[in-house]
């Protein structure tokens, strides 16, 4: 309608921008792989697409663990949080891995904001181990083993969303 106020994006309504470089991300992913590595042995990761990707291979690699799965599910949609839609669940051999309820497994994503996506995970894997990089307060209960916890209103932006780009100086005129 006109004169209406376009409706904010996450981001957006986040207010805080918490920035990670490759070298953060691949330094966090190592500290949590030292935590991790107290807890297992695990027979295998599972990794929530898309995000839990790449702090998977990295955990992976380091706790030497050469079986790794996914679960395929997408919530936000251009930054607005829309249903949870599983795209693919957990393979059979990986399922057999825990003994159908998820023991021995390490469930790996970026990081929890609401919860919505780890609960949804959790209820498919009850004894699994739920670690992630990043956690907000939101979701921080369903975690087992985080690294480092921003607030509600902070939008984490990832080394692999994100450029290099110009950014104007604080005060202004002082460029
Ligand atoms: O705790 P929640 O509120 O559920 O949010 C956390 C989830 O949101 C992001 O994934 P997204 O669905 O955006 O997909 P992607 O991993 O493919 O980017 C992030 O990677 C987590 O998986
Ligand atoms: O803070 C965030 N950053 C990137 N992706 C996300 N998905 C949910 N919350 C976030
Ligand atoms: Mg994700």
């Amino acid at each position: 309608m006109a004169g209406e106020a376009p409706e904010l994006s996450a981001q957006e309504r986040a207010g805080k921008a918490f920035p990670v470089s490759w070298d953060q991300f691949h330094r966090d992913c190592r500290a949590l792989s030292w935590r991790l590595n107290e807890v297992g042995p695990f027979h295998a990761v599972i990794a929530i697409t898309r995000g839990g990707l790449v702090p998977a291979a990295i955990v992976a690699r380091e706790l030497g663990v050469r079986v790794i799965d996914t679960v395929c599910i997408a919530s936000y949609d251009h930054n607005k949080q829309g249903d949870l839609q599983v795209l693919k669940g957990i393979s059979e051999a990986a399922m057999k891995l825990g003994g159908g309820t998820g023991k021995g497994l390490l469930i790996v994503d970026d990081l929890v904001d609401t919860g919505k996506t780890g609960k949804l995970v959790r209820e498919m894997l009850p004894d699994a181990h739920f670690a992630t990089v990043y956690a907000k307060p939101m979701g921080r209960p369903l975690v087992d083993t985080f690294i480092t916890e921003v607030s509600q209103d902070t939008w984490i932006f990832f080394p692999w969303d994100t450029a290099l780009s110009y950014h104007p100086p604080l005060r202004d005129g002082a460029a």
